[in-house]
């Protein structure tokens, strides 16, 4: 354990339920604060609270086997304190900051207290400029913000991870910084692959990995995005530099919260979540921010259970982000990937004023096309295509292309699909759309559409 234990003062176990520790320490010596670290054998522990009785209530990072009542506790006399420095990069670390890796433990000058307040309003910086990403979708529809926050919302299965995956091997070849990626709940498998596709992209060195994944305690899920956002702040504060902080998945962060305050004996609120969870996500998600010394640019996968998104952790994340990117399980079955959602996707960055009036004009003219055609649909469904006026027959089969337009081979899929990776300009897409648009009817079938990057060059309009 790298957090190694300093006896102060000793305690006393004297209850142990599920995760959760009681530990009364003497009256004569001063007790721990909350978010202190306290260890019982190698067991670490953080305090939530205090009980009746003067008792630490404390939440355990490991699992409790073991332990039984009676057993010492030495408080390290502070909180988690995690290695920030360069030390870090190239390195897969967990919520300690010890390696995951197999490598010795990252020796840094300072370590830092994973609990920080977040930038003041005052040195937090807006940008108002695009991070491109190649994916035709996204920087059409929901352009991300550099220094801004984006979501990738969807249900089990419709392809997070991968889009996640892409753009992390999209942007962070290109990016200046270095990234950050943090592992919040999720399969340990996925974490490994990852971590040897950085290596094989030759990106590692700039790249530091912080996982807690679905097989750690809760305590450890709940606290590992800060581990994480304590290094990030330091490459942004005391470097100077731009990071990339990539998060899958934060929901895990909001459910584990959960978990943790079910165990506390805390009554739940809304849907079963903790009454705390907009206090739990606005200590996280404000710390995300960009001041005059960097930018965080963060991406963040978020699981919307059962695929409802007016579960209160998804609505409550959204209101944290500055792009929304929404996969749809419709599209995800029709094998329109990535399944991006063109209606209900979203961004800040799409006004005339940040991405201009000509991109502006296309996207919301794709929006209407797609829309017009939504609500057609049924009508096709009942009284078929034939049945539609001229005008509305031209919807279609332009809508129907411009959503195999929207489709892009991915290289990280490429294993599977066959089909090499496509990074697409920006301003091909906008050409590619224009072209679909500016026509009523195509020589071309609508297969041709389906899995490209840009347009034929003989095709495009002038
Ligand atoms: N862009 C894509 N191209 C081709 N196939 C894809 C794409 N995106 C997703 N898929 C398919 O969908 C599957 C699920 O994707 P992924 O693991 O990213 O989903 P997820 O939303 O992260 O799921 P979970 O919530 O279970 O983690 C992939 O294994 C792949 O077969």
């Amino acid at each position: 354990m790298t957090n190694a234990p300093d006896a102060q003062t000793d305690g006393r176990i004297v209850a142990v339920h599920g995760g959760i520790v009681d530990v009364l320490f003497p009256s004569s010596a001063q007790g721990p604060d909350i978010d202190d670290l306290l260890y019982a054998d190698d067991i670490a522990m953080q305090v939530m609270s205090f009980v009746e009785g003067g008792a630490a209530r404390c939440i355990a990072l490991a699992s409790v086997q073991g332990l039984g009542l009676g057993t010492a506790v030495r408080a390290t006399g502070g909180p988690v304190l995690v290695p920030v420095g360069e030390a870090v990069l190239g390195r897969m670390l967990d919520m300690f900051g010890a390696p995951l890796d197999g490598e010795p433990a990252p020796v840094t000058e300072e370590r830092r207290s994973i609990h920080r307040a977040p930038p003041r309003l005052s040195e937090r910086r807006l940008h108002a400029e695009v991070l491109e990403t190649g994916i035709k979708a996204i920087d059409l529809l929901a352009p991300i913000e550099r220094g801004g926050k984006t979501g990738l919302f969807g249900g089990a299965g419709v392809g997070k991870t991968v889009l996640l995956s892409e753009l992390i091997h999209n942007t962070v070849e290109h990016h200046d910084g270095v990234s950050l990626f943090c592992g919040i709940g999720e399969r340990s498998r996925e974490a490994e692959e990852l971590w040897r596709e950085m290596g094989d992209a030759g990106v590692r060195d700039r790249m530091t990995m912080v996982f807690g994944q679905m097989n750690e305690s809760p305590g450890v899920r709940f606290l590992v995005g800060k581990s994480a956002l304590t290094m990030a702040e330091w490459f942004r504060d005391d470097r100077e530099q731009d990071v990339l902080l990539l998060i899958d998945n934060v929901f895990r962060y909001v459910q584990a919260g959960s978990e943790v305050s079910g165990m506390m004996g805390r009554m739940p609120s809304r849907v079963g979540y903790q009454p705390t969870l907009a206090t739990e996500l606005a200590t996280l998600q404000e710390r995300i921010a960009s001041t005059r010394k960097g930018a965080i640019t963060s991406i963040q996968a978020v699981y919307v259970p059962a695929d409802d998104f007016t579960d209160p952790a998804a609505a409550h994340i959204f209101s944290h982000l500055s792009a929304s990117v929404v996969l749809s399980r419709k599209r995800a079955s029709e094998g329109l990937y990535p399944a991006v959602d063109p209606l209900a996707s979203s961004s800040v960055m799409l006004t005339p004023g940040v991405v201009g009036q000509r991109h502006y004009d296309i996207a919301r003219a794709v929006r209407r096309t797609l829309a017009e055609y939504e609500d057609l649909r049924d009508i096709i469904a009942m009284l078929g295509i034939e049945e539609l006026s001229a005008h509305d027959r031209a919807v279609v089969a332009r809508a129907r292309r411009l959503e195999r337009f929207l489709t892009q081979p991915f290289a990280t899929v490429s294993a599977s699909t066959g089909a090499g990776g496509k990074l697409v300009p920006l301003d091909a897409t906008l050409k590619g759309c224009e072209t679909i648009l500016s026509q009523d009817s195509f020589e071309r079938p609508e297969s041709d559409y389906y899995m490209i990057g840009a347009l034929p060059e003989t095709e495009v309009a002038a």
